[in-house]
């Protein structure tokens, strides 16, 4: 059993990551180069197959056992007015993940992928971080730990999404925290102007109150149950060599937690679409991601990185299915 009970426990396993095989990413760059095309004409869609390649250990894999995630929780922070909709609303749309009816249940469908949908005691939300941590060390391990054991050893792609009212202002305070400068505060769910400005109140006094800078230490102060969760899934999938598409802004700021403690801790990940909250351009700038898509969505629950899974899917089917210039007998340049 891996032990994820503490936060030191928890950065030896980070700084023991596998990496990807260099033997299958070369393998796969070579066959790149012989497939029926003038090369790089098909883009990132080349760069997307070697680097999924050297995860799988596998010159010439194909996407069939793809799982989505969603982790839910509660947040303190809430009880500050920094949302457009009600904490109740957590509970209501983990029902209707699980009766299918929310967007995600249509996306996972349509990429052939399974669900799972974890809610982490939403009876009981973590701190208002506007007064200290948000979580105990206790708190934040078990629910990085849910993470970590929901990741199905067997699947071949991981997609993470979450779902909680409030959890902008926790993602915005985590790059705050962690990458410094203002403007983080977006409108999230659509909050009005006094609620935009309640947000960023929230999230000032929420940096002032936590001085702690490690990654986990700002999971643990300004995160969320679902946000270490995400955290957890995505350093749990890397335990077992499993690519991970990211979803938007809250997800990413799970991620950016584990970037910031081990420069690595992301080799694994694509970040799956730019979300239309403001800052996760300038988040995903910091992680050196470019997201797959932009289609304007600001919806959470994993369903603009379940969309990218096709994307990821079509440079596989390119990258395994095609022809080479000499199985095809056609000349080369
Ligand atoms: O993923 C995103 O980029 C994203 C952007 C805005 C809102 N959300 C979702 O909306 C909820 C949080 O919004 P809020 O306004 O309550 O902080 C949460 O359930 C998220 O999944 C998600
Ligand atoms: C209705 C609703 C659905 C969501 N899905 C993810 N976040 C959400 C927030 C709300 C408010």
């Amino acid at each position: 059993m891996t032990d994820l009970t503490s936060l030191a426990a928890i950065r030896a396993i980070l700084a023991a990551a596998p990496d990807a095989s260099g033997a299958a990413r070369s393998a796969a760059a070579d066959r790149n180069l012989q497939l029926t095309k003038p090369p790089g004409a098909l883009g990132r869609l080349e760069d997307l197959a070697a680097w999924y390649a050297g995860w799988r250990n596998d010159p010439r894999p194909r996407i069939t056992a793809p799982q989505v995630l969603i982790f839910a929780g509660n947040h303190g922070v809430a009880a500050q007015g920094v949302s457009a909709f009600p904490v109740a609303v957590t509970a209501q749309m983990v029902e209707n993940f699980r009766a299918g009816g929310a967007a995600i249940n249509q996306l996972a469908e349509l990429a052939g992928a399974r669900l799972d949908v974890h809610a982490l005691d939403l009876d009981r939300p973590t701190a208002d971080f506007t007064q200290g941590a948000a979580m105990t060390e206790a708190e934040v391990c078990a629910a990085f730990a849910t993470g970590w054991t929901a990741v199905d050893p067997k699947t071949d792609l991981l997609v993470t999404g979450e779902m909680g009212i409030g959890n902008t202002t926790s993602a915005a305070a985590i790059a705050g925290a962690l990458l410094g400068g203002e403007g983080w505060a977006g409108r999230g769910t659509g909050v009005d102007d006094a609620g935009l400005a309640r947000k960023a109140a929230a999230i000032a006094q929420g940096l002032a109150a936590n001085p702690d800078r490690s990654g986990l230490g700002v999971l643990m102060a300004l995160g969320g149950r679902e946000v270490a969760a995400v955290a957890g899934a995505i350093a749990g999938a890397r335990a077992r060599r499993i690519p991970v598409i990211l979803d938007g802004f809250i997800c990413t700021a799970a991620a950016l937690c584990l970037h910031v403690e081990d420069a690595r801790a992301l080799d694994h990940c694509v970040a799956g679409h730019l979300s239309a909250e403001g800052a996760h351009d300038r988040m995903l700038a910091a992680l050196g991601m470019q997201p797959l898509l932009s289609l304007g969505l600001r919806l959470g629950e994993g369903s603009g990185a379940a969309l990218a899974i096709q994307v990821l899917r079509g440079a596989l089917a390119c990258h395994s299915g095609m022809a080479t210039f000499a199985e095809a007998g056609v000349s080369g340049a």
